[in-house]
């Protein structure tokens, strides 16, 4: 579809030292699947290490900013207390009280994610309740990114109707998937990030 012709031509990066989070909603997850696929796949392509790839769930699109902003807080916990075992999905499991000491305790620095694809997929209802939720979304991501410094790939998907999400996720053959744009940003913007 013409949305491919549109995007930057593909630029190849060396992914191997990186370390990426992907984020993703379960909300129209047959639609969600082959996007955070396609991401994988290209930041595979680029090197990046499967072991360095941390996929965490929330319900809908509306978490993902706060579970962004924890993915980023946790991993800074990690690496300021060397050697902490357990991985960043321990330190989201615990009560909000122990996130909060934990999200208070992190300086807004360089934390061990060079950067963190949020993926989630918002179909138009007949009511005024998608606007209000990829508004808020586009803003929370934008503003995580913006504070943590963490570059954070804006892959919510903000469609219509089921045929346009299908043609965004690679589903309809022929079509492409966004998800792959994705993963290329995230390489991307984090080797640029360490340069
Ligand atoms: O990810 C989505 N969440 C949706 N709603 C749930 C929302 O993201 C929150 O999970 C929920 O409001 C609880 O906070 C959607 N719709 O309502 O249509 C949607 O299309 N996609």
């Amino acid at each position: 579809d013409n949305m491919h012709t549109k995007g930057p031509a593909p630029q190849y990066h060396d992914g191997s030292n990186l370390r990426i989070g992907i984020v993703h909603a379960r909300w129209n997850d047959t639609i969600i699947e082959p996007l955070v696929q396609g991401a994988k796949d290209k930041l595979l392509e680029a090197g990046v290490k499967e072991s360095n790839i941390v996929v965490q769930t929330v319900p809908g699109a509306w978490e993902l900013p706060i579970a962004v902003q924890r993915l980023y807080a946790a991993s800074q916990v990690q690496s300021s207390s060397a050697g902490a075992g357990g991985s960043a999905g321990d330190l989201l499991g615990s009560s909000t009280a122990d996130l909060a000491s934990l999200s208070a305790r992190s300086s807004v620095s360089t934390g061990p994610f060079d950067a963190i694809i949020a993926i989630g997929v918002l179909i138009k209802g007949e009511t005024m309740h998608f606007e209000y939720i990829t508004e808020s979304v586009s803003h929370g991501l934008m503003r995580v990114s913006l504070d943590t410094g963490v570059p954070v790939i804006f892959g919510v998907l903000t469609v219509l109707n089921d045929e346009q999400a299908k043609a965004r996720a690679g589903i309809i053959p022929g079509s492409h998937n966004h998800g792959e744009d994705w993963g290329l940003a995230a390489v991307e913007m984090s080797v640029k990030r360490k340069n």
